[in-house]
């Protein structure tokens, strides 16, 4: 303690008193202030030491104050022998005091620039600016030296508060200072590489950029810093994808604000990795928003990477994420506007349909007190919604009347009941045997249709006119030149999905079980559903009729193509379609890429929203105790699932529905009773009621020779069975020799083959052919039931 006590009084009149400049002393210095910065331990000149610090060419270092000292009294470990010039520096200047001090500490030599810079981040090394005429500015100009003495010689921070602090908490401090274990070879170890670069400003001057290397220690911790970033930001990324994965129903809200949110997340993540300029994430646009959105706070918090551990939330990138977070408020979708008037935008109304019902009736009650001549009396409110704007247009446009959408006019009763007995198939299935007995005709395919792109595949569409459905195989066209392409589009529009592309719904009716409307309109021969199900053979068909479906009242089977027949009890939508006597429908067989397919067809009125839909089953009772009554309601109903006959008696006007419909039912019991009798014992067609045909359907075997026989009929008369290339090349032989047109040479064909949904094929002879071609109609489709009601008179003319 002596000894320390000894360089506490030196040091004292050190700091008391003046030493002369021109001695030069050795003075043993305790370390005084720790930690000592390097970068303020520089060794200031005084003018009268110039000349000989020249002479030893340059500033002096370290070790040539070392050199030039003599070696100490007491050398012992903890001394540092340095140039009293040093300690002349010191004690001649006057301490500086606070205010002094700041500009002190940031000067450096007379002609250092004073740089008004914010406080320097750790990561940036570069801390004084030199200016100087040459790189000798390094040496000390009796100028310069005249301001050398302000030049710092120990740790500023602790001059400055020297100043203020007593002498005897300064002497504490180096009594503590004394005790720390600390080695000068630390510091110098430690000591930052110092480079100097020279930059040349725009007037013409030089500027010397210090630029203190990074210790290493900083260097390492820095990098570990990199390193727990890259990681953080790596989570984010699978977590972002893991989210996109998870959700299958993102809200599009939600989509936005993530994408925005990850958006800003990266810029930030890169701005800290990449060490863009400072504060690039402020820029940010800060909105201001008055109320915070929970929903974006809750985006950003599940953006928030696992680890709060991941430093990105330094003090700066917090205001950077906030600032985000505002940003994205700000962006955030506003709740949507509906329209209050839509249709009607435009129109005055007599309601406010901001008040309850009541509210708005009781309007004109409260005029109802005041005296009617003054009493401005309300607009007599109007029940009947008038027409929206452009009604009569459209109506004359189109042709077509003006309906409120389904579902705002009619909407479904709620509490619907829904058959819940029902399999939905929209693909046929074939099942058992069906599928290896049937038999897939390889003349399909070499029929091609002659049309050309100006007219399209139009009524005189040869494909159109067999009901074969055009594809690339069977039509030069495109599909969008090709206009018969309907189960393509059927599949397309089914694929989009919704209502309206759907385009009907099962529905409850009051007597009739389910059935099914349109939730749209549907032009006149536009196919609207597919009729699908298992296709199955007469004998599966038998089978299921005397087991599963030997209690059933209704039933769900339709004749189809080659002796088969397709069973919907598993099906699709159009299984539910009821009979009517006068439909607005028909079921079309058509065949598509080879294969046959039934569809229900939009009949020639078109269909309007919300129209129940209907066909003519033609029934064929089969037995005597399927015959049904029906219900349809329409003018010309005929009283029974029956089958249609060509030539209905005309009712008695004074005759009502009902007594009519009584008659036939009767009358088709009765028949239909002698019919299956007959037709076990003898094998000759029945007797059916006048003006009634019986129809002829494929599932019924025992009729196939007479079918067969009048297939032959017609192929003799002219007539073609279902074999498309021996039509072509009776087409092409037939043009070859007279009209070019494929028109012609479908009228010199003699006939033609149509599809029927309920019988196996028409064959149409020369007869027929002409009341057909003034019949047809403007579509050139071919309606089922025209086909069926051909059928059933060459049936009747044969039998
Ligand atoms: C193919 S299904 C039609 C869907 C059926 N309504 C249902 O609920 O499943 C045929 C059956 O519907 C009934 N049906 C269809 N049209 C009818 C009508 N016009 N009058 C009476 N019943 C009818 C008959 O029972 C018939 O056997």
């Amino acid at each position: 303690m002596p000894a320390v006590n000894s360089l506490i009084s030196k040091f004292e009149n050190i700091t008391q008193q003046e030493v002369p400049a021109s001695d030069t002393q050795r003075v043993r210095v305790k370390r005084y202030s720790m930690p000592l910065r390097q970068s303020t331990l520089s060794f200031g000149s005084s003018p009268a030491m110039a000349p000989k610090r020249h002479s030893m060419g340059g500033a002096p270092s370290k070790q040539a104050a070392q050199a030039q000292t003599p070696p100490a009294e007491e050398d012992d470990g903890d001394t540092i022998v340095v140039n009293t010039t040093a300690i002349e520096t010191y004690v001649r200047v006057p301490l500086p005091t606070p205010s002094d001090s700041a500009t002190d500490v940031s000067s450096q030599t007379s002609s250092t620039h004073a740089v008004k810079s914010p406080p320097r981040s750790r990561s940036k090394r570069v801390s004084t600016l030199r200016k100087s005429a040459s790189k000798d500015t390094l040496k000390p100009s009796p100028a310069k030296a005249v301001h050398a003495d302000k030049q710092r010689n120990i740790s500023g921070e602790t001059l400055v508060e020297s100043a203020t602090m007593s002498q005897t908490s300064l002497l504490k401090d180096g009594i503590d200072a004394l005790n720390m274990t600390w080695n000068m070879s630390d510091v110098f170890d430690k000591q930052p590489v110092v480079e100097e670069t020279e930059v040349h400003t725009d007037d013409g001057s030089t500027i010397n950029v210090v630029v203190e290397e990074e210790p290493e220690e900083k260097k390492q911790h820095r990098q570990a810093k990199r390193v727990r970033m890259a990681d953080s930001e790596k989570q984010w990324e699978q977590r972002r994808e893991a989210a996109d994965k998870n959700a299958t129903r993102r809200s599009s809200k939600a989509s936005i604000l993530v994408s925005k949110a990850s958006e800003v997340v990266s810029g930030i993540t890169s701005s800290v990795l990449g060490k863009r300029g400072r504060g690039t994430a402020l820029k940010i646009p800060e909105v201001t928003q008055p109320e915070p959105d929970r929903r974006t706070s809750t985006a950003l918090e599940e953006l928030q990477p696992d680890t709060k551990k991941a430093r990105i939330g330094t003090a700066r990138d917090e205001v950077s994420l906030a600032a985000a977070g505002r940003a994205l408020r700000s962006r955030a979708p506003k709740d949507k506007k509906w329209l209050s008037s839509g249709l009607y935008a435009g129109q005055s109304r007599t309601f406010d349909p901001t008040l309850m019902e009541g509210k708005n009736k009781r309007k004109p009650a409260s005029t109802a007190n005041q005296e009617p001549s003054t009493a401005s009396l309300p607009p007599k409110e109007n029940f009947v919604l008038p027409l929206p704007m452009f009604a009569g247009d459209r109506l004359l446009e189109t042709g077509r009347d003006f309906k409120l959408p389904f579902d705002i006019f009619s909407p479904l009763p709620t509490g619907q009941p829904k058959p819940d007995e029902w399999k939905k198939v929209n693909k046929n299935v074939f099942v058992g045997d069906a599928a290896a007995e049937w038999r897939t005709s390889k003349l399909l395919e070499h029929s091609t249709c002659m049309c050309k792109a100006d007219t399209g595949c139009d009524a005189d569409c040869l494909n159109r006119y067999m009901y074969y459905e055009c594809d690339d195989r069977n039509c030069n066209l495109s599909e969008e030149q090709c206009g018969n392409r309907a189960f393509e589009g059927l599949r397309q529009r089914i694929k989009k999905g919704g209502k309206y592309n759907i385009g009907v719904e099962v529905i409850k009716t009051e007597d009739r079980g389910y059935g099914v409307r349109s939730n749209r309109t549907f032009e006149p021969n536009q196919i609207i559903v597919e009729y699908t199900g298992e296709i199955i053979n007469q004998e599966e068909c038998e089978t299921r009729m005397h087991t599963m479906y030997k209690d059933n009242e209704c039933y769900y089977l339709m004749a189809f193509d080659q002796n088969m027949i397709i069973d919907a009890t598993r099906g699709s939508m159009a299984r539910f379609v009821n009979h009517c006597c006068d439909p607005n429908c028909r079921m079309e067989k058509w065949t598509v890429g080879g294969k046959p397919r039934m569809a229900l067809f939009a009949g020639d009125r078109g269909i309007m929203t919300g129209e129940e839909l209907t066909y003519d089953y033609n029934f064929d009772p089969y037995s005597q105790k399927n015959v049904q009554v029906c219900r349809c309601g329409a003018d010309n109903c005929r009283g029974v699932l029956g089958p249609k006959p060509k030539d209905l008696p005309k009712r008695d006007e004074k005759e009502g529905k009902l007594a009519g419909a009584k008659r036939k039912i009767a009358e088709v019991l009765e028949e239909s009773t002698n019919l299956l009798n007959k037709k076990r014992k003898v094998n000759e067609p029945p007797k059916l009621p006048k003006g009634w045909a019986y129809i002829e359907s494929e599932p019924k075997a025992k009729k196939e020779p007479k079918a067969k026989e009048a297939k032959q009929s017609a192929s003799e008369d002219g007539g073609l069975s279902r074999q498309p290339s021996k039509l072509r090349r009776m087409l092409s032989h037939r043009s070859n020799k007279s009209a070019k047109s494929s028109a012609s040479a479908k009228r010199r064909s003699g006939g033609r083959v149509v599809s029927t949904s309920s019988v196996a094929a028409l064959i149409m002879n020369d007869d027929d052919k002409e009341e057909e071609q003034s019949e047809r109609p403007a579509t050139g489709l071919n309606s089922t039931a025209e086909g069926l009601r051909r059928l059933g008179r060459s049936l009747r003319g044969r039998s």
